[in-house]
């Protein structure tokens, strides 16, 4: 039987928590802010992938060049371990995130097809062995595995990376009154470049001080202590080396600060910045500076959103998610 998946758009970073910390992201206006995957059928010749959506245009060519492709093959060989033999299937992806956006859009590509695909197969694998998967198909992308966007768009929430083996990360509470503005400006930013940029070793001081901001935010959620985890969100390992990669961020920083924000962040390697409020008014507001100062063209756009606490749903194949 058909099934149709939606992974949601994510943070890697929250500020703070480089490759540790990441967000899944829900926009308060109701619109779908993720990639949909739909496994249409088994097919007795090749693998099949068809793409539409705002973003199809931007995706490799060769569907066997999508990150889909790498799912299905990566399903099919943890099968074939198991001693199940599963043939080819056809796919299709609604591509709504922009690649190399700071959303995690191959991230929500891989875990709404790893998601679908395992469904689709009478949900052969459990959730740690998929989100597994799903870290290993990201590093295959970005050059590392890490799994701040995959984990936090799988389960939803605000996930901590613990990478052990029979536990990849943990669900931190989430500040219920903060908005979350995002605005991607339209540019792209690939992901391997901007960890190739980070130095490879970090001053003593800087470690010492991630680890009291890493350690105090997750104190100060555990403890509902809202105030205390948001100045806590200071980035001392990716943003002073990244933030040369992002037209005009360090003025919108400033600018989101004037009006109220919290806190202003790189969302995951850039180009889509972050800023966090705790009242709808401010949060309006820095979203309308963002769309009128921090979009480039018109690929460019800003949303409020809470923290999707769902992570990955099943949808149903409707028109918006149908393709000729
Ligand atoms: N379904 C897919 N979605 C996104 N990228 C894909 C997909 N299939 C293949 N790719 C390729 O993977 C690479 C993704 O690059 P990159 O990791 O920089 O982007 P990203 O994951 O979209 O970034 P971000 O997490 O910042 O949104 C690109 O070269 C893109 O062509
Ligand atoms: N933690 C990763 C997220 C990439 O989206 C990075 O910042 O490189």
């Amino acid at each position: 039987m058909a099934v149709a998946v939606y992974a949601p758009a994510s943070i890697g970073n929250l500020g703070v928590g480089f490759d540790i910390l990441g967000a899944a992201l829900k926009p308060i206006d109701g619109s779908l802010l993720g990639d949909v995957v739909e496994v249409d059928d088994s097919i007795s010749g090749e693998f099949e992938l068809t793409a539409s959506g705002r973003f199809a245009h931007k995706l490799p060519d060769d569907p066997k060049q999508n990150i889909l492709y790498d799912c299905f093959v990566g399903i099919q060989t943890l099968l074939a371990e198991q001693g199940t033999h599963v043939g080819a299937v056809k796919m299709h992806l609604h591509k709504n995130l922009p690649i190399g956006s700071g959303l995690g859009s191959s991230a929500s590509s891989i875990v709404a097809a790893v998601a679908a695909l395992n469904q689709f197969f009478g949900s052969p694998l459990n959730e740690e062995a998929q989100l597994r998967l799903m870290g290993d198909l990201e590093g295959q992308i970005s050059g590392s595995i890490h799994y701040d966007n995959v984990a936090p768009c799988f389960v939803g929430g605000i996930q901590l990376m613990t990478e052990l083996d029979h536990k990849l990360c943990s669900t931190l509470p989430s500040p219920k009154s903060w908005y979350w503005c995002s605005a991607y400006p339209g540019i792209t930013v690939s992901t391997a470049e901007a960890r190739s940029i980070l130095p490879a070793h970090y001053s003593k001081a800087d470690i010492i001080k991630h680890g009291r901001l890493l350690a105090n935010f997750v104190h100060a959620l555990y403890a509902g202590d809202d105030k205390l985890a948001v100045t806590m969100m200071e980035d001392v390992i990716a943003e002073p080396y990244r933030k040369v990669l992002l037209p005009g961020f360090e003025s919108a920083r400033q600018a989101l600060l004037k009006l109220g924000a919290l806190a202003v962040g790189i969302s995951g390697s850039g180009p889509t910045l972050f800023a966090v409020c705790d009242d709808i008014s401010v949060a309006k507001q820095c979203d309308a500076y963002l769309a009128k100062h921090y979009l480039q063209n018109e690929d460019g756009f800003s949303h409020i959103c809470r923290i999707d606490e769902a992570g990955v749903a099943n949808v149903e194949i409707q028109s918006e998610t149908t393709h000729s």
